[in-house]
């Protein structure tokens, strides 16, 4: 009877470790897909799940526990379903979630050991400690709470033999439960340090995609797409804030010239040196973007058209000073700027076209000079 008992909560065990692998191994499937990475989501629908699946074990085994006349086991085990029960409430607060459901196991697996279960068999239990634990607390925080359950565990072990609270048979029993629970622990240990490792490559991975789509590789300036977004930003806060922002429209003068007499090189490094004056000498807080082309358009937030015009002048000044240098040769690049600030009323493209059409009046007008 014990024996068939005992194959029964091993089967048992084994399903639920099974389980849980499998559910790390789809949470990991998932962070896989860049897009859909959110560690957030991920760690919310892990504790949900342990909530659930706890609730439902612990309440069969409860049920399980009254029917055989064992009704303290089963107080503890329905005790210990309502704390699960009370945990998947909580899905919002994560953390206190995860904590409630991991200590909650703790106490069971604790009292399994003590009181030594169902005939003996409880602490066959304990091996669905460390798959739940690192999975719920990660590594770090994991290993910690394994080695003092695992402490625990033996204190628990030592207890029962000494004070005979529960006679183990075979007397070998608390040992090799020990020492396969340190295998599992190990080998789930290696199996998350492997797990967060891959997932730190993969964000580390994303983020660089994320750079190379929003940066100029020739300048290192954000690009087009980044400032549309930017602009976006700044137009939602001013119509919220009313706090003016502006923009300038910069194209390089003659440029077409420029590459012409010194070569495509020579104005490639004119570009490159460009961006480098303009974020000299624009506010902390404003952006360079490459528009495309010899285009530039820079975004200075909280700005008025008065401090906007200050700042088109000093990038004036500051690339009449500092030439183009390469190959020995030295070049005074020049801008034309179309400054707008921007109007609640308007749109980003309005805003936009308005500073296109103010460009073309700066070069009408004879070129490096700001017109708004
Ligand atoms: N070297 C280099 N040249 C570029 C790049 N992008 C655009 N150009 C060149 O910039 C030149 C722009 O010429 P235009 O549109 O005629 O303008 P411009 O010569 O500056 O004349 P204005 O705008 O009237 O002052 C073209 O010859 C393009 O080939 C780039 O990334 N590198």
């Amino acid at each position: 009877m014990l024996n068939a008992l005992f194959k029964y909560k091993l089967a048992a065990n084994l399903l639920f470790v099974n389980l849980l692998a499998g559910l790390t191994a789809s949470t990991q499937i998932k962070n896989n897909n860049m897009n859909a990475y959110s560690d957030n989501k991920e760690r919310k629908l892990i504790v949900r799940f342990f909530s659930s699946i706890g609730f439902i074990a612990t309440f069969a085994m409860a049920c399980n526990a009254f029917s055989h006349a064992d009704p303290i086991l089963g107080i503890m085990l329905l005790v210990s379903a309502g704390v699960y029960a009370w945990a998947f409430s909580l899905y919002r607060a994560v953390e206190k979630s995860a904590t409630t459901i991991l200590y909650n196991l703790y106490c069971l697996m604790l009292y399994l050991v003590v009181s030594g279960g169902a005939e003996g068999t409880g602490p066959i239990w304990i091996f669905i400690v460390s798959p739940v634990t690192y999975s719920v607390r990660g590594l770090k925080k994991g290993t910690v709470d394994i080695i003092l359950f695992l402490l625990a565990v033996i204190a628990g072990f030592i207890i029962t033999d000494k004070f005979n609270i529960y006679d183990y048979q075979p007397e070998q029993l608390p040992l090799r439960v020990v020492i396969s629970f340190i295998i599992v622990a190990l080998l789930s240990g290696f199996y998350e340090r492997s797990r967060e490792k891959y997932n730190e490559k993969i964000m580390a991975l994303s983020q660089k995609n994320e750079r190379l789509a929003t940066i100029d590789h020739l300048t290192d300036l954000p690009n087009r797409r980044f400032m549309m977004k930017e602009l976006a930003e700044l137009k939602h806060v001013h119509k919220k804030t009313k706090q003016p922002y502006v923009i300038l429209l910069a194209d390089v003068d003659n440029f077409k010239r420029i590459n012409d007499n010194y070569g495509h090189d020579f104005g490639d490094e004119a570009l490159t040196q460009l961006a480098t004056a303009l974020k000299k000498s624009i506010p902390e807080q404003g952006v360079a973007s490459r528009w495309g082309g010899e285009e530039f358009l820079i975004a200075l937030p909280s700005c008025t058209k008065e401090q906007g015009q200050t700042i088109a002048e000093k990038i004036h000044q500051q690339l009449q000073k500092n030439h183009v240098r390469m190959y020995g040769k030295s070049i005074a690049l020049t801008l034309s700027i179309g400054l707008v600030e921007s109007q609640v009323e308007t749109s980003i493209a309005q805003d936009i076209k308005l500073a296109d059409e103010l460009l073309y009046k700066a070069k009408e007008q004879g070129k490096n000079r700001t017109c708004s």
